[in-house]
């Protein structure tokens, strides 16, 4: 699937830096451009992969580039009289190419949140290729500033876009309260990146050899996506055994012979133990997996690993799992992967624990009261 990416605030920008890292890693071409929105200056000047032309600083007037330090009312209002300029970064690109965009942001502080929000409104106006919202939670979960920007940003956010992925931070630092590092958010972010990148780069088959017996196309994403709401990802990565380096192996390569014996029961059993490994393991938003309306169960590997009897196993397994009979399944076989990955997307997940303990919080409560 094709994306256009926006990131704003701070933590947009390096959510989306980290994408096209991955990108690069990956070396795949699923962003058609990316670009970055934010009142601090010194924020834009530290992103390295978003080009500079598609940097777009504002709400200078009032800041004088130092950003609006959690008032997220004043953001809001600099987003909404300014929304022309932040969507400049459109103007050249080949929007045409591009069958969704992306537009993330960290939600606890006074650009990034209110700005995703208007930047998703004024691309549905503009578009039809579907909008949607990544939504990093603050780390913070005792500040009631914080607490509430997040909330009034992810309502704004749902209300705008045709789903949100949520990634619950606060739920992977050890002290929720100790100031994070720039390594230990370029970490987390690099996490959400793999597991967005994983979804998007599915389907964007190079070559007539990568097409699996059942890719994932982008319709395959927006139809799990459909009708809105809240996404959580689940994701597992474990290696595959080197292949045969021998020179008998490297020269059946070299005259095509590509076909990597495998054998079954060992790839039916990477495939299941990896999908209850994701679904069960850190999803970017721990919630009630029984409460998702839709699934998409996607598997990265070398083809011959890609076992067809044990991903549509693993996906009546998900509709067990998650109580919905709409849960999708496809392949995305890459012949030079070194490991097998399994990525679970659940949509329209109920409100997660997290969203009622910083309402809570919001609302002036002590969280420690309890
Ligand atoms: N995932 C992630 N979160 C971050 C990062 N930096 C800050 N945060 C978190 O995201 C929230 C928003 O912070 P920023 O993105 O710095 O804030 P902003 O949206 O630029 O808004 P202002 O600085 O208030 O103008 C904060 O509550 C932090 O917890 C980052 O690099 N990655």
């Amino acid at each position: 699937m094709n994306v256009f990416c926006f990131g704003t605030g701070k933590a947009g920008g390096n959510v989306v830096e980290q994408l096209l890292r991955y990108e690069r890693q990956l070396k795949t071409d699923f962003i058609v451009g990316a670009a970055a929105c934010d009142t601090t200056a010194a924020d834009l000047d530290a992103l390295e992969l978003i080009p500079e032309d598609a940097r777009v600083l504002f709400g200078t007037a009032e800041t004088n580039g130092k950003g609006f330090e959690g008032d997220a009312a004043r953001g809001a209002e600099a987003a909404k009289r300014e929304h022309r300029q932040l969507l400049e970064p459109t103007d050249s690109a080949p929007i045409a190419a591009s069958d969704a965009f992306v537009v993330c942001a960290g939600l606890g502080g006074g650009t990034g949140g209110p700005t995703a929000a208007v930047i998703a409104e004024r691309l549905s106006e503009l578009y039809d290729q579907p909008v949607y919202g990544v939504a990093s939670f603050s780390t913070s979960t005792t500040d009631s500033r914080c607490a509430s920007n997040t909330l009034r940003s992810l309502r704004q956010l749902v209300s705008a876009t045709d789903h949100v992925f949520g990634f619950d931070t606060a739920s992977r630092v050890k002290d929720e309260d100790e100031p994070v590092s720039e390594e230990t958010y370029d970490t987390l972010d690099a996490e959400l990146a793999r597991r967005l990148g994983t979804l998007f780069a599915a389907g964007e088959v190079t070559t007539a050899d990568d097409v699996g017996a059942s890719v994932v196309d982008a319709s395959e994403i927006m139809n799990t996506l459909r009708g809105g709401g809240l996404a959580t990802l689940g994701y597992s990565e474990r290696p595959l055994p080197a292949r045969d380096t021998s020179v008998v192996g490297r020269l059946k390569r070299l005259v095509g012979d590509d076909a990597e014996s495998v054998d079954q029961i060992d790839s039916q059993s990477r495939i299941t133990t990896q999908t209850r490994e994701a679904v069960r393991g850190q999803l970017t938003l721990p919630c009630d997996i029984g409460t998702a309306s839709r699934g998409l169960l996607v598997i990265t590997g070398r083809p011959a690993w890609l076992n067809r009897d044990a991903i549509s196993q693993n996906q009546g397994w998900l509709e067990d799992q998650t109580g919905s009979l709409e849960v999708r399944n496809g392949d995305d076989p890459r012949p030079d992967a070194d490991a097998l990955s399994v990525l679970v997307v659940l949509g329209g997940v109920a409100p997660p624990e997290r969203l009622t303990a910083l309402q809570a919080v919001a609302d002036g409560d002590d969280p420690n009261d309890a």
